[in-house]
């Protein structure tokens, strides 16, 4: 990938004395979900802003395909579909006259376009609807089809899933999914829960305290969120301990018992070994995915759920 759809560089934010936003570089490429990981208060929300010129920049710069949000803001936010906060929408009209007057502020929108908006996010049959009868995940999606209007290449959400229940989450994660793969489109969203980013992005930066702490693919990740931790209770232990030294696997003491770790898919054969080798076992938990260990101590305990 050599195209870069968005370049942060040195990106910082001063609020008084404080230092919010601590010097942030990193690049944004076509066809990719790239997400926003960190607990409260990180500063996704804010770099969200400074990326669509909703707050000054106090150092560094936003290139959107290639220019200063800064020093060219009209040409490089014409690139940009964002949701910041939730989107305007009037109750009492229907979802397709709500499109059709967003679209007469900006030039240029035909009734064509409207129309493929509404087909990519899903609203067909819905769009004559009343918006104030919408769910939440509906609004969402009419809210992701407005920002679509003006066709372009970098779409950002910020907390797109907030409050959605579990099939108005899975519906826009495949929105999300289908406008990269499909349109090209380079999309940014940002969220607390690695579960959810972990579906929906090729790959996560961690963002706390206004640093970046990482970037990961989710692809080269997938390996290591199937490798499980598991505690065994069982006697004789000695014997457990053997067992599992023999099958090379990685073992440590745990109160009451043995932890191993072991991809997931090989767990049954573990236990099947052990009650061959006349092993009582009385309890095997698979604990965490190392990733998700991992993710535990860049961004602390209460974020994953
Ligand atoms: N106007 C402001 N004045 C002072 N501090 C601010 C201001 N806006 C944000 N902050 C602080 O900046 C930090 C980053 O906030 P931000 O909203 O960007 O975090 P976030 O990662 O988006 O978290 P959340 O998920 O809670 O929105 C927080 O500590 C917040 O208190």
């Amino acid at each position: 990938m050599s195209e870069v759809a968005m370049k942060i560089v040195n990106l910082k934010k001063h609020i008084g004395k404080k230092e919010i936003i601590k010097g942030l570089d990193f690049e944004i490429y076509p066809g990719e979900v790239f997400g926003f990981l960190g607990p409260n208060g990180a500063g996704k929300t804010t770099t969200i802003r400074m990326m669509v010129g909703l707050m000054g920049i106090t150092e560094g710069d936003v290139l959107i395909q290639g220019k200063s949000i800064k020093t060219s803001f009209k040409d490089a936010i014409r690139h940009v579909g964002a949701i910041v906060e939730n989107p305007e929408m009037y109750p009492f009209m229907s979802g397709w006259k709500n499109l059709k007057h967003y679209a007469r502020m900006i030039p240029g929108i035909t009734e064509a376009r409207i129309k493929e908006v509404i087909a990519l996010v899903g609203l067909e049959k819905a769009i004559h609807e009343k918006a104030g009868r919408y769910s939440l995940g509906m609004r969402q999606r009419l809210g992701i089809a407005q920002a679509l209007l003006h066709n372009p290449s970098i779409l950002i959400l910020d907390e797109p899933t907030n409050g959605l229940d579990p099939s108005g989450i899975r519906e826009i994660r495949q929105y999300i999914r289908n406008l990269a793969e499909k349109e090209n489109v380079a999309v940014i969203v940002s969220s607390h829960l690695l579960s959810e980013m972990e579906m929906m992005c090729d790959r996560i930066g961690v963002i706390k305290n206004g640093e970046m702490i990482t970037i990961e693919s989710v692809k080269d990740a997938v390996g290591q969120s199937d490798m499980k931790e598991v505690f065994v209770e069982a006697e004789p232990i000695q014997d457990v301990r053997a067992y599992l030294e023999e099958q090379e696997l990685k073992v440590k003491d745990s109160e009451g018992g043995l932890l191993f770790n072991v991809k997931r898919d090989d767990i049954p054969s573990v236990v099947k070994g052990l009650v061959e080798k006349g092993v009582q076992v009385y309890s095997i938990q698979a604990q965490r995915s190392t990733l998700e260990d991992k993710f535990l101590t860049w961004i602390g305990e209460n974020t994953i759920e």
